[in-house]
């Protein structure tokens, strides 16, 4: 199998005395969408923070193991973190746009790395709102205030400003539970599209969403691995029993 563009090794993440994450074995195969599932509490935003380090941000905790990210073990010392962030972005369960205008929140990230041409910057907002599948809705609008637009709107906003920094993996914690089921229809095709091109992580509570849209799912329970497999088979034939029993709604 080819080397996996993300992998844990024996990562375990703490919060003060209390073990979230309990040693957790998973990769990520380049592209594709995997969706972590699981009751609440069990650690499955605490895992998607753990690969692009936004844990580190929390006082008291302590992680241990590895998060390799195309080799490379993300929390090594001297780590740029600013530069993991741009290959490995993250979505979150609010949309968050800042109180600009569309095109200045496509172009952050580009105008914090210092990109100045305006072509550049012009293409790549046309090239982002396009792949985060709302261009058509604001092309004639790029100057207007973000935080006017839809809650789906605005969630489509913050793929295209990450998308717009050129990632490998994008991380999305519940993208569409703040979300209308239309508006969280037209998320769910738009990421079916860009599996083809971006590596895409997901947390969702979902098991619809999960098994529709997500190529392989894994199950945590309780800070652990429980399962992870192709999604078919994960709801068609669970190899464990605490599996069956989440996915038939016995608990969670
Ligand atoms: N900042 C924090 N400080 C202390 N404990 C935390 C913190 N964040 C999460 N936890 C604890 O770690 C455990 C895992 O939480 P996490 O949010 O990762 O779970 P989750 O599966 O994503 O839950 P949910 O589905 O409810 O979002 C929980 O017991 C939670 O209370």
């Amino acid at each position: 199998m080819a080397t996996p563009i993300i992998e844990t090794d024996n990562l375990h993440l703490f919060y003060g005395q209390k073990e979230a994450l309990k040693g957790i074995n998973l990769s990520f195969q380049e592209k594709g969408i995997s969706a972590l599932i699981g009751p609440s509490g069990c650690g499955k935003s605490t895992f998607l923070r753990s690969l692009n380090r936004m844990n580190d941000l929390i006082d008291g905790v302590t992680i241990t193991g590895n998060v390799l990210f195309k080799d490379q073990n993300i929390y090594a010392p001297g780590e740029d973190i600013v530069a993991l962030r741009k290959q490995v972005g993250m979505v979150f369960q609010q949309p968050n746009p800042f109180p600009f205008s569309i095109y200045e929140n496509v172009v952050y990230g580009l105008r914090l790395a210092g990109v100045r041409d305006k072509q550049v910057l012009d293409e790549a907002v046309e090239n982002s709102l396009k792949q985060a599948a709302i261009w058509d809705e604001v092309k004639d609008d790029l100057h207007k205030n973000a935080l006017a637009l839809s809650g789906g709107q605005q969630q489509r906003i913050c793929i295209a400003r990450v998308l717009a920094v050129s990632p490998d993996v994008l991380l999305l914690d519940e993208p569409t539970s703040a979300l209308d089921p239309v508006s969280s229809h037209v998320i769910e095709e738009t990421l079916l599209k860009l599996r083809y091109d971006y590596t895409i992580i997901m947390v969702t509570h979902n098991l619809q969403q999960a098994s529709r849209i997500a190529d392989r799912t894994a199950f945590f329970l309780q800070g652990e691995l429980i399962e992870v497999n192709d999604t078919k088979t994960m709801f068609m034939e669970p190899a464990r029993q605490e599996t069956q029993d989440y996915i038939s709604g016995r608990f969670g």
